[in-house]
Parts: structure tokens; C-alpha cells; sequence
């Protein structure tokens, strides 16, 4: 029997990290078979990384020794002794990493690319959209400039968010500030770009609605968590008044949860995060309960290198995929370089046929990037993209 041997949690980061600092922390699994192969996996941080390290270590209680194949039986024993898990993204976000992980596992025991394993390939090109490339742009000639140089290395479409520091509210001139620099971004960029709006879940529904109304006529290919998350009822009515397709997911944990979402007419698109809502099969589980509903998938992917390579190879698969989100773009050196075995080229996202999950570990850089404690908290929240956060 091939059984997790080792478990080793490492939380990495570097303070150069500028544009997503949810994320200048990363928290990296790393399991040991008893025949001697290693798998990774990955859990967010986001004001979390200790949290979300102790739940690993709890995982780990009941993780190890199992058999790594046993992906459904092993998720489903953590779920019979713990009680809160329905709710607690500390505990899916751990489970999530050594799900990821055993796939890595999985796949290289097999010698085969995990997405030759959960369907094949459906989607010969993975179209990725940059986020994270915006840090410091305040007035739409910043968005336009700096969007522009993404264009001219092939990516086409973009995510942002136009809101600077209005948060619940939305003044009137914060509205015309955001609408001048979607309009800006659509003039210089032409149709034939997609953008996506981000609202970071900020608004309370009445300024949501205003906020969304002012956009509708830019075309966005969506506007994402309009509304305070714990808020969602109001989301049909938002649907209703909002001729935008409204997207999220980041925050749901499971597949009930996008059930419930996606049969109460709360969403257009869905997002669902590899890292929190229990990995690799949950998320082709919840992907095919979108696709007999219509509804298309633009998993989030907001963290680190596994991430993306979890997610790409489930992207691969699916027939209702949308786009790929990608931070690629704006990592620092040590990110970029802590993993290779996928490219994000001309907007076009790729892996490498590889087995598993396709990459491999520089452990140099695995050993000295080692860092401990939190994420820093400055003076803008740290979910925004930095230096955004201003009126
Ligand atoms: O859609 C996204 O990529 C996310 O909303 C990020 O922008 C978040 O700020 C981050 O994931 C916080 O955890
Ligand atoms: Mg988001």
C-alpha cells in the first residue's frame, strides 16, 4: 500500500512582494510516500497563515499514514471527526492542500498528468486574464498605461478594481471615478478586450447596484463579489437590476455551497478556489454541477505556484470553462522561481504534460524562503492590490 509517510508545512514569503500582499505569504505542503515520492499542495493565507497552518497540522493528524489514493475516504474521515468544517475555511483550506497533494501523488505513482485522469483534455488553450498588474494606478491614465504594456506581451483580458477606498458606500464621485476609468480602459483597449471588474465584496447592496448600473454600458464580461459576502440574498435583486453577469466563489467552501448559489439565481459565474473549497475533485464535483445549470467557471487563483498547477490541470478538463485568473504576471523572483513546469505565455496559460501536477520544486528556494509569523498589515486592507486603496 502507498501510504503519506511525511508531512512537512512550509510557510514562505518575502517582504519585496508589492502587488497582492494577501499573498506575500504562501503556505506549501509537502508530502513524503512510502515509495519515496513527493507531493505538493498549497492552502491560502490572507490574514489566515496561522490559522490556516494549525488546521494543517490537524489534518496531518489524520492524514498520515493513509493511503494516498484514497482521495474520497480520506477527505471524508476529517469531515466525520471534525464539527465545524461546513463553515470553517481554516479546515478546508488545509484539507484542500493535502487533497492537491495526493493527486501530485497520485498522478506521479501513476506516471500521468492529473487532468488525464479526471477527463483529458477539452481545452487545447487556456486563456489566462492578469490580475495583481495594477498596483499604485489611481486615475485611468495609470490603468491604461500599464494595461497596455500587458497587451503588447499578448494577455487580453484584465481584472481591477475601479473603487479605491469607497468601502460599504459609494460616493458619487466615487462612481464617476470608477466609471472613467472602465470607460478609459475600454476606449484605449478597444472591444476586443475583455474586462473584468472586481468589488472585493465591499459594497452594501443599495450602492452595489448603483455602483454596477454606471459600468453596465463598458461591457465587462463580469463584475465580481458586488456585495458584502454574508450579504448574498440580495443578490438576485442585484442580478435583476445589474445588466452585468455577476461572478464569486472565492469565498464558498464546498460544493453545497455553490448548489445553493447557483440554484437560488445568486450567480452567473462561478469561482471557486482550489485551495479552499477542498481541491482537485470538489472542484471538477462543483464544475460539473455549473455546467448542468449553464453556468461557466473562472476558478480563482490568487496565491502561489501549486495553486496554478492544480488549477490549470482541472481547467484542462472542463467544457464550460470561462478564463483563468493569473498573478503570474506581477510575482516577485522567488515566486516565480519556486516551481517550474508551467508557462503563462501570451496570455495563454500552459503546463507541461509532466506527471501529477507537472512542476518541480526548486528546493533551494523552497529551504530559503522560509519565513514565519503573519503577513504584514499596513494601512490599506490587505486584500486590495497595493496602492489602490485611496479616494
Ligand atoms: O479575485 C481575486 O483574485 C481576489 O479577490 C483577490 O484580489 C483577493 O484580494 C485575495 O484573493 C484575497 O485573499
Ligand atoms: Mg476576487
Amino acid at each position: 500500500m502507498e501510504t503519506i509517510k511525511n508531512i512537512e508545512i512550509y510557510e514562505l514569503g518575502s517582504p519585496e512582494e508589492k502587488s497582492s500582499p494577501w499573498s506575500s505569504t504562501i503556505l506549501i505542503l509537502k508530502l513524503t510516500s512510502s515509495d519515496g515520492r513527493v507531493g505538493f499542495g498549497e492552502a491560502p493565507t490572507t490574514m489566515m497563515t496561522l490559522p490556516v497552518k494549525e488546521s494543517m497540522n490537524e489534518v496531518a493528524r489524520v492524514f498520515q499514514g493513509k493511503n494516498y489514493f484514497d482521495i474520497e475516504k480520506n477527505l471524508r474521515d476529517y469531515y466525520r471527526n471534525a464539527f465545524y468544517v461546513a463553515k470553517s475555511v481554516e479546515e478546508t483550506a488545509a484539507l484542500s492542500a493535502f487533497e492537491i497533494a495526493s493527486w501530485d501523488l497520485i498522478g506521479k505513482n501513476l506516471g500521468s498528468p492529473i487532468y488525464n485522469l479526471l477527463g483529458g483534455r477539452f481545452n487545447e488553450k487556456i486563456r489566462g486574464y492578469a490580475n495583481g498588474w495594477y498596483s499604485d494606478c489611481v486615475s485611468p491614465e495609470d490603468f491604461v498605461s500599464k494595461a497596455k504594456s500587458l497587451v503588447s506581451r499578448g494577455y487580453s483580458a484584465f481584472k481591477f478594481d475601479p473603487f479605491g477606498s469607497n468601502y460599504d458606500k459609494i460616493t458619487v464621485d466615487g462612481v464617476k471615478k470608477a466609471q472613467e476609468i472602465v470607460a478609459q480602459m475600454r476606449s484605449s483597449l478597444g472591444e476586443g478586450v475583455d474586462l473584468l471588474i472586481e468589488c472585493h465584496g465591499r459594497f452594501s447592496p443599495k450602492y452595489a447596484i448603483m455602483a454596477g448600473k454606471a459600468l453596465e454600458e463598458y461591457n465587462p464580461l463580469f463584475i465580481e463579489e458586488p456585495i458584502h459576502p454574508e450579504l448574498e440574498r440580495f443578490l438576485p435583486e442585484f442580478r435583476a437590476r445589474v445588466d452585468i453577469p455577476v461572478a464569486l466563489g472565492e469565498r464558498l467552501l464546498n460544493k453545497e455551497d455553490f448548489a445553493r448559489y447557483i440554484s437560488d439565481g445568486m450567480v452567473d459565474v462561478i469561482q471557486p478556489d482550489l485551495t479552499n473549497s477542498k481541491g482537485i475533485l470538489e472542484a471538477k464535483k462543483i464544475g460539473a454541477i455549473a455546467e448542468s445549470f449553464g453556468i461557466s467557471v473562472a476558478y480563482h487563483n490568487a496565491f502561489g505556484p501549486v495553486q496554478t498547477a492544480a488549477t490549470l490541470n482541472v481547467d484542462y478538463t472542463l467544457p464550460n470553462f470561462l478564463i483563468q485568473e493569473s498573478f503570474e504576471e506581477s510575482w516577485p523572483s522567488w515566486k516565480k522561481n519556486l516551481f517550474t513546469g508551467y508557462s503563462v505565455e501570451n496570455g495563454t496559460m500552459a503546463l507541461s504534460g509532466k506527471p501529477g501536477l507537472g512542476i518541480e520544486v526548486n528546493e533551494k528556494l523552497l529551504e530559503n524562503s522560509k519565513v514565519s509569523g503573519m503577513e504584514p498589515l499596513g494601512t490599506e486592507p490587505p486584500w486590495v492590490v497595493s496602492g489602490t486603496f485611496k479616494p
